[in-house]
């Protein structure tokens, strides 16, 4: 396993954020070097993957500051190409079979291992099934072999475990331990247990 290219590092000081101008969330501050993860807990509302979407640069912090800094660069906003962000909506692509939303996003992403994302997901035996006719737990699976075909050293993963089995939770630990030991950056909305390497950041509704 290669280390990645790019070391990146990112620190929150009392960044908040707002929707539709309400404020959701406030007072968030932590640093993550490389190869250290942060799991959001938090009830249903409580801005996990509003906070997601900030640090994907997707939304403005209201207050506070968010820093990115690679070499000796820091900037407010996400290096260009470092993250993978993981949504709530599946991005399978119904008519595609599961291998050939792979390879679709293989190419997207400038090439990448299609079998060895399969293999790392446990995905193999539906490879040939259109997407369509997967279950929400297999769509799922195709969905997280893009992180590991992506190539990104910042993984933002909103509820990655959303309705996969139990080996397939054992799967992500894998897959985020990987990236975590590679030197990549996580933050994970997510209720299971990650392990005691993460930094955790409890919000409240
Ligand atoms: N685009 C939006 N416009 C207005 N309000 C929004 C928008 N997105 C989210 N909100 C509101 O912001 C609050 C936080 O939502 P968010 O989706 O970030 O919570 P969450 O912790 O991820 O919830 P869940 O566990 O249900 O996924 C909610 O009250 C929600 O209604």
């Amino acid at each position: 396993m290669d280390r990645y290219r790019r070391d990146i590092s990112l620190s929150a000081e009392n960044a908040g954020c707002d929707r539709a101008g309400a404020a959701i969330v406030r007072g968030v501050s932590f640093a993550l070097k490389p190869g250290e993860g942060l799991q959001l807990f938090g009830p249903n509302g409580a801005g996990k993957s509003s906070l997601l979407s900030m640090f994907a640069g997707l939304i403005r912090p209201a207050e506070g500051a968010l820093r990115w800094r690679e070499g000796g660069a820091e900037t407010d906003r996400p290096p260009e190409g470092s993250v993978f962000f993981l949504g709530h909506d599946a991005s399978v692509k119904p008519a595609l079979t599961a291998k050939e939303n792979l390879d679709f996003w293989a190419k997207t992403y400038g090439g990448g291992d299609v079998r060895a994302a399969l293999e790392a997901v446990d995905a193999m035996a539906f490879r040939h099934l259109r997407a369509r006719s997967l279950s929400a737990g297999q769509r799922r699976r195709v969905d997280l072999a893009r992180a590991f075909l992506a190539q990104r050293e910042v993984w933002l993963l909103d509820e990655p475990a959303a309705a996969i089995d139990r080996d397939g939770v054992k799967i992500i630990r894998k897959l985020i331990a990987d990236h975590l030991a590679r030197g990549g950056v996580a933050i994970v909305a997510t209720h299971d247990d990650l392990g005691n390497g993460f930094k955790r950041l409890e919000l409240a509704r």
